[in-house]
């Protein structure tokens, strides 16, 4: 390429970047400042002396310089410091160099001193807040309705969790102290660059509005680039986590370029975006160089005729321009705050959009007070687009104790069904009932825990099976988490691993078989008691030897239970009083004609008959 083509290029790209849509959809506004201040409300204390001992350091910081002064004017010259200056009581008692070395020492500790104390509370004060808002952030999260977690990927989920959260901390405690120090140092130098010279402060005030200029035209085009960015980001997360996650899938189709190819490609978004970003603040960067620059000769012309024409004496001239050289940037990195800080404005508006969404309710809600078990889905729609009802109109009751197998096509809504009873979603008309309580108006964690389910998509934690079978109820003893393996036919093969019990399962469960896995799902209804229980596929996995097994357990399981067993296993449903059937969006009795061969063993028992097995 040539050079011309490559300016060319690099003026296309600039003309580019500068038009790109310069409006974030989720913009922080002033208002959410408050809301992010709630997190520092324990700890405000430590924001008060990080906030004192920086305001020393920088008063300290802004004083240091007058001592070229009092050195040239009172010691070298041995000129009187003028009654009328603020600066003049000083001036009399720094009129030796034995004082001036000693107040400069005396100085230097108590900035050191207070230097350190600050970094000490400043260091706590960031991460106490940055612990608030992480613990408040995860909390709020997990009360979303599973219906959030079934739409989001999880890579794109944790992006926003860990991500912005980090972004925000870093940025925060990176620029927030200085911010504070540098806008302290700006307002003590000024007053003292005041008293050295009126005229010279107007000549420096003279070029903020230039900066602000520079803000003006970049801040709105810095924020949208970063909004562009970090969506990138949280895709490239959601891809790499997919990978991960589903990678014996990707091993066996040897689909490993493929993958590469199709994550490079969300990354190569990302990293145009970040260029794009880039070169966005260099710009700006420039622009304010370019300011401090002008400002600085400025100074230098009109100082240095002053002094020539005898107005300004040359400590004055000297201190103000030590102050100018070391003021200049400061004054530039202040006005760049607004640039540095548009990742951590972009995080907190994300992670302000996370938190104003609704979780569900925590303790709201109707909590009868005992569990008869009666279900009913009255005239039940429900899609996951409005267009597509998956359940057209659901009617359907199921009796205190009795056991109901679901069947029907793959896809025609089974699991859809057994998901609206554990709220996982809410009806778009109609209505379903526990106990002739509408489930919108109880409680849903109440509600959840009258339920236990044993579905073909089953999770178990990177910990010991003990604990895994514990998790629904934590309270239980070492005996009855064993009695309830014992149920599940699976305490043999528990005690046949090394570890026994202690045995740890493995991220996802991966150290046990898919039976097994099923098995200590089980073994967690058993444990957990509830009313209600669901059978989605519980023994998809298993052979049919070990199916007889469970077969047998899981008579024992839904006794004096209200139970809905999804299953497309005919020798499962024997198990079941009834069968219904979900087909074309509505709930229809199977009778036994309707019935594969297997299943009209007499086995089954029809509507109207009791529960007990
Ligand atoms: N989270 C979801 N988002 C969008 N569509 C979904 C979701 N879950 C299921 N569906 C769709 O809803 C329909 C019913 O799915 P559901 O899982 O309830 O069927 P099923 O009868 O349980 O099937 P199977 O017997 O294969 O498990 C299917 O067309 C499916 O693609």
């Amino acid at each position: 390429m040539s050079i011309t083509d490559y300016c060319r290029r690099t003026v296309a790209f600039t003309r580019e970047i500068m038009q790109q849509p310069a409006t974030a959809k989720k913009d922080l506004r002033f208002s959410d400042l408050g809301f992010f201040l709630r997190f520092a409300r324990p700890i405000w204390s430590l924001g008060v002396l990080a906030l004192v001992a920086t305001a020393l350091v920088a008063a300290a910081k802004a004083v240091l310089p007058l001592s070229i002064k009092f050195f040239i004017d009172n010691i070298l010259l041995g000129e009187t410091p003028a009654p009328d200056t603020l600066i003049a009581g000083a001036g009399a008692i720094l009129s030796s160099l034995d004082t001036l070395i000693a107040a400069l020492l005396v100085l230097g500790l108590f900035t050191g001193g207070m230097d350190l104390l600050r970094n000490y509370w400043t260091a706590r004060f960031r991460e106490g807040y940055a612990f608030n808002l992480q613990t408040a952030l995860v909390e709020h999260v997990l009360s979303f309705p599973i219906s959030y977690f079934k739409s989001q990927q999880t890579g794109y989920i944790m992006s926003r969790l860990s991500d912005d959260v980090q972004i925000l901390q870093y940025t925060v405690s990176q620029y927030l102290p200085l911010i504070v120090a540098n806008g302290l140092y700006v307002v003590f130098t000024l007053a003292v660059l005041c008293i050295l010279s009126l005229r010279l402060t107007l000549v420096v005030a003279a070029f903020i509005p230039l900066y602000l200029l520079v803000n003006a035209v970049f801040i709105r085009r810095i924020r949208a680039a970063t909004h562009r960015e970090r969506e990138r980001q949280a895709y490239v997360s959601r891809d790499i986590q997919e990978v991960i996650s589903g990678i014996d899938t990707v091993k066996t189709h040897a689909a490993e370029e493929r993958e590469v190819h199709r994550v490079s490609g969300t990354l190569a978004k990302m990293v145009d975006a970040r260029i794009r970003n880039t070169m966005l603040s260099a710009f700006s960067e420039y622009f304010r160089i370019g300011t401090m620059s002008l400002m600085l000769i400025a100074v230098f012309w009109v100082g240095g005729n002053e002094v020539l024409a005898g107005g300004m004496t040359i400590g004055d001239f000297v201190a103000f321009a030590v102050y100018v050289v070391t003021f200049a940037p400061t004054v530039n990195t202040f006005f760049a705050f607004p640039v540095v800080m548009q990742p951590a404005a972009t995080s907190a508006a994300r992670l302000r959009e996370l938190f104003s969404m609704d979780g569900e309710p925590s303790g709201g809600g109707v909590v009868p007070a005992a569990v008869q078990g009666r279900i009913e889905f009255s005239g039940v729609r429900f899609g996951y687009t409005e267009s597509e009802p998956v359940l057209a109109d659901a009617n359907l009751v199921i009796r205190p104790g009795e056991v109901v197998a679901v069947v029907g096509r793959t896809g025609a809504g089974k699991t859809t069904l057994v998901n609206l009873i554990l709220r996982a979603f809410s009806p778009q008309e109609g209505t379903i009932t526990l106990d002739g309580h509408d489930l919108a108006s109880l409680d849903p964690r109440w509600l959840r825990r009258q339920v236990s389910l044993v579905s073909q998509d089953l999770f178990l934690f990177h910990t010991t099976i003990e604990d895994n079978i514990r998790y629904s109820r934590p309270k239980a003893t070492f005996e009855e988490v064993v009695n309830a393996a014992r149920k599940a036919q699976i305490h043999d093969e528990i005690t046949g691993f090394p570890d026994g019990y202690r045995t740890v399962v493995g991220e996802r469960g991966t150290q046990l078989s898919v039976g097994q896995r099923q098995r200590v799902a089980i073994a967690r209804a058993f444990l957990k008691d509830a009313p209600i229980l669901i059978l989605d596929e519980p023994t998809s996995a298993l052979d049919m030897q070990t199916e007889e097994q469970i077969r047998r357990t899981l008579r024992l399981l839904v006794r004096n239970r209200t139970t809905i067993l999804v299953s497309h296993r005919p020798s499962l449903l024997t198990i079941a009083d009834r069968v219904v059937a979900v087909e074309g969006g509505r709930v229809r009795e199977q009778q036994g004609t309707d019935l594969p061969p297997e299943h009209d063993t007499g086995r089954i028992r029809r509507p109207g008959h009791s529960a007990a097995t």
